[in-house]
This record gives structure tokens, C-alpha cells and sequence, in this order.
């Protein structure tokens, strides 16, 4: 399929995050030689792709552009960048809390805003990538879902949600992360090869992932086909169970996540 946006497409910023949306779209068939990179250090990107350390001067308006800055790095880069853009450029921004009023204020021109909350999976195209759109019309929504199709899961959320799933799936990686180390720690605790724990753990997750995905199971009934009566795995589960144990360490985790959004939000407003 070929990319669904013409013309040249910039990125602000291209670490973690806009490095592996730029790798998918050029696995995806996107001609490097449209792409335009502006981060400071001026590091090269990928073959082909142009990389500058400020928003090229002259030359076509861009077509896309991608903000891939921190959110703190908002106010340094807009002055510069927004002067370039028009209302036929779509503005995409992945800057975690910033709102969309707040992105119009600093770039008036754009007709549609774009507010995407992607995760690192998206580097295998396995992400998930959650979308709140502004100024688009019903064309304007197939073609960010077909720009985020390569990416992995797309789904519609409305902004007022925006900081939970940045919680949720945007962080989320991490927090699995902290999970499958606490698994492999524990079974090394317990006198197991530390190496051999760690792989255990990460192919025990992968596998479980991969199981669910494919069922058409709850993941209780997952769980108590795991779980036998009177068995060491219920034994475990008990201990998950208890109300102030797994679920309330999840919530606080989100919460904390989602506060720090709120106040990314506040800061940018
Ligand atoms: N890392 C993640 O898992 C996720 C990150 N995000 C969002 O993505 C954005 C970027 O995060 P990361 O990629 O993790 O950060 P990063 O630190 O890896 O990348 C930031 C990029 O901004 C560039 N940059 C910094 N100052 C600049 C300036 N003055 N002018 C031009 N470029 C400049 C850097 O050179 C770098 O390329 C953030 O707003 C974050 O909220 C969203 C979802 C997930
Ligand atoms: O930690 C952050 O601020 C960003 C938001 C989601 C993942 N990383």
C-alpha cells in the first residue's frame, strides 16, 4: 500500500520515539528521500533521510509533521517551527499530556491536529498507538489510521482520556518490564541461575501474551486453567489476590503515571 500522505514530511525531534515511528514508515515503503529530521545534536538518521538542526528555511511547506520533542522542549522548538507549517500541513504530535488547545496556540496555521500516544512495541510493529484527532473530517481519520496502521493497534480515544492511556499503554511497556525482572528476581531468590530466571521469565510472558491473544478466553478463565484446585499456582494467586496487593500497586502506579501527565498538561497550558 503506498504511504497514505504525500509530500515532504518532517520530524522535531527523532529519539526513541520518533526513531522507531520513522523506521516503521520506512519499512512500510516510505521514500526516505521526503523525510526531513530536525533534532539538535544533527546526528544522522537513516540512509537517505535528510537531517538538519533547525526547520529547513525555504522549500516546500511540509505535509506532515511529526513532534517528537520532549514535552519540556515544547516552547524551544514551536517559535521556529510553526512560521513553516500551513493549513494543509497535518500537525502529529506524540508529546505525552500536551493538549491539543495547547498545540494550537502554538501552531495556528495547521487545519488538523493529530494527538498520538504510540508505545515502543511500534519499533517491531507490535505497538499501540491511541489517537485524538482535531479539525479532521472523516477522510482525514481514515488516513491517520492508515499512517498508523504499520505500527501496531490503533484506537480512537477522547482527549479527556488521553492521560490514562499514556498511563496504560503509552508507560505501560515499562511497568511489564519492572514485572518480568520482579519474576526473574524472585525465581533467582529461590536459588535459580540468574540468567536462566531472566529468560524463563521474559519467554513465560511472551508465551502467556501470545496465548491470550489467541484465545477467546477471559484472562480468569486463563488463570484457572493454569490454577488447579488445591494446587501451587491458587497458592500463588492468593497471595496476587489480596486487595492491597497486585491491583492496588497497579492503580497507584497508573495514578502516578497519569498525575504526572496531568501536571506535563498544566505546564504546557
Ligand atoms: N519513549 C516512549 O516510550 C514514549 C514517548 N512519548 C513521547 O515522545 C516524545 C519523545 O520522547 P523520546 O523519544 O522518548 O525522547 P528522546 O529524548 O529519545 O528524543 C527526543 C528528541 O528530541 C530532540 N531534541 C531535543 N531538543 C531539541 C531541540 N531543541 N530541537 C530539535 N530537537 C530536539 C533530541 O535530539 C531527540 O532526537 C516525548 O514527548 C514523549 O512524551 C510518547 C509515547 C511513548
Ligand atoms: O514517560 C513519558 O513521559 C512518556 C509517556 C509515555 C511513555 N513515555
Amino acid at each position: 500500500m503506498p504511504f497514505p500522505i504525500k509530500g515532504p514530511i518532517w520530524f522535531m525531534g527523532c529519539g526513541n520515539m520518533g526513531g522507531a515511528m520513522l523506521s516503521c514508515w520506512l519499512e512500510a515503503g516510505l521514500d526516505p528521500a521526503r523525510v526531513t529530521v530536525i533534532r539538535k545534536s544533527g546526528e544522522a538518521v537513516a540512509m537517505g533521510v535528510t537531517v538538519l538542526t533547525a526547520p529547513p528555511p525555504d522549500g516546500p511547506v511540509p505535509s506532515l509533521v511529526v513532534l517528537a520533542v520532549k514535552p519540556q522542549m515544547l516552547d524551544l522548538v514551536a517559535p521556529a517551527l510553526a512560521p513553516m507549517l500551513d493549513p494543509t500541513t497535518l500537525l502529529v504530535s506524540i508529546l505525552a499530556g500536551v493538549e491539543t488547545e495547547a498545540l494550537r496556540r502554538r501552531f495556528p496555521a495547521p487545519r488538523a491536529v493529530l494527538r498520538a500516544m504510540p508505545n515502543t512495541p511500534i519499533a517491531i510493529g507490535r505497538g499501540v498507538v491511541a489517537l485524538h484527532g482535531d479539525g479532521l473530517d472523516h477522510a482525514g481519520r481514515e488516513h491517520a489510521e492508515a499512517l498508523m496502521a504499520p505500527l501496531g493497534t490503533v484506537e480512537w480515544v477522547d482527549e479527556s482520556l488521553f492521560d490514562v492511556v499514556t498511563a496504560l499503554a503509552g508507560s505501560g511497556p515499562a511497568f511489564l518490564f519492572r514485572f518480568v525482572d520482579a519474576l526473574a528476581a524472585a525465581g533467582a531468590d529461590a536459588g535459580l541461575d540468574a540468567a536462566q530466571a531472566a529468560r524463563l521469565a521474559l519467554a513465560t510472558v511472551t508465551g502467556a501474551g501470545l496465548l491470550a491473544e489467541g484465545s477467546t478466553e477471559s484472562l480468569a478463565a486463563l488463570a484457572n486453567r493454569v490454577a488447579s484446585k488445591g494446587g501451587s499456582t491458587r497458592a500463588g494467586l492468593d497471595i496476587l489476590d489480596e486487595p492491597s496487593a497486585l491491583k492496588a500497586l497497579i492503580r497507584d502506579t497508573i495514578d502516578a503515571a497519569i498525575l504526572r501527565n496531568r501536571e506535563m498538561a498544566a505546564a504546557a497550558r
